[in-house]
């Protein structure tokens, strides 16, 4: 049997939805090999679903012969491995034609990964990173957050504070790291939901602080949640997670939020 093979590769390929006037990425690769002069061999492999926090990505696999339909051959699926690195890039590829350049807000309490997240999501975005806490100090000529607090008040830091967030609402391409409690004034929200907003609900739910803003927290766009990523990702344990997981988690919260207000589901 001749088995002249023509190979078609187009992994990754760029897609243009009509819809959305957008280009989106997707990935499909096509082998046909040529059975003497008429007949056709075609094989497709394509990715069905990049769930992002899918280390093995499964993909679909169908035969046709000689326009016989896929259905009545024999398919099948296999795992390909695939590092967080690479998923990371490829779901930031993904949201960026979405995001327009609009900053990213992340919420949530004090050490609950803000500023190790966030750092993940301004590199691969290539967007810069902010501290609002730490702008807030440079305002103040350095003087510390604790300090401030000290020496004026709770009132005049959550002014300074609502003062740096009405600054950032009107840039690009930044990502903020927010204070724990930027979330309690309400001015606050007018300005963040200039951009996206995230909320890492990765902390310890027994302090009261968190019971008295877990409202306040939930005014934004997306929640990530440590819960959800490890049971997509079959984990029983959620110390386990990488910053880089939570931050293909709040990728992919981005972009269903960004879709949805579109109008796309
Ligand atoms: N997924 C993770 N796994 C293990 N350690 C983490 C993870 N994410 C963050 N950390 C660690 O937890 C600590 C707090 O993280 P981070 O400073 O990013 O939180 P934050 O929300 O920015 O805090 P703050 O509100 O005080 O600025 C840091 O020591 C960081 O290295
Ligand atoms: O949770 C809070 O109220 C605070 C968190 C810090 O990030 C600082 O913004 C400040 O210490 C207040």
């Amino acid at each position: 049997m001749e088995s002249k093979a023509v190979q078609r590769l187009q992994f990754p390929t760029m897609v243009y939805s009509e819809k959305r006037g957008r280009t989106v990425q997707s990935g499909s690769l096509n082998v046909s090999c040529g059975f003497m002069e008429h007949k056709k061999l075609r094989v497709f492999v394509s990715v069905p679903s990049m769930k992002i926090q899918q280390r093995k990505i499964p993909l679909k696999i169908a035969c046709s012969y000689n326009n016989v339909p896929a259905s009545t051959l024999q398919s099948g699926s296999f795992k390909t491995p695939l590092s967080e690195e690479l998923i990371l890039k490829s779901k930031s590829r993904e949201v960026e034609p979405y995001l327009s350049g609009r900053c990213i807000y992340l919420v949530g309490m004090m050490g609950s990964g803000k500023t190790t997240v966030g750092k993940i999501l301004s590199q691969v975005l290539c967007y810069s990173f902010f501290d609002s806490d730490k702008l807030i100090e440079e305002e103040a000529d350095g003087t510390s957050v604790a300090d401030i607090f000290k020496h004026y008040g709770e009132t005049f830091f959550r002014d300074k504070e609502t003062e740096v967030l009405r600054k950032l609402s009107m840039m690009q391409r930044h990502v903020i790291s927010t204070g724990g409690g930027a979330v309690v004034r309400p001015i606050n929200w007018k300005y963040m939901h200039k951009g996206i907003s995230i909320w890492l609900d990765t902390f310890m739910r027994l302090s009261s602080l968190f019971e008295e803003r877990s409202e306040a927290y939930a005014n934004a766009n997306a929640k990530v949640s440590l819960e959800n990523i490890a049971a997509k990702l079959g984990q029983k344990d959620v110390s386990d997670l990488t910053p880089t997981a939570i931050a293909i988690e709040a990728l992919e919260q981005i972009l269903g939020f960004l879709k949805s207000e579109d109008g796309y589901y």
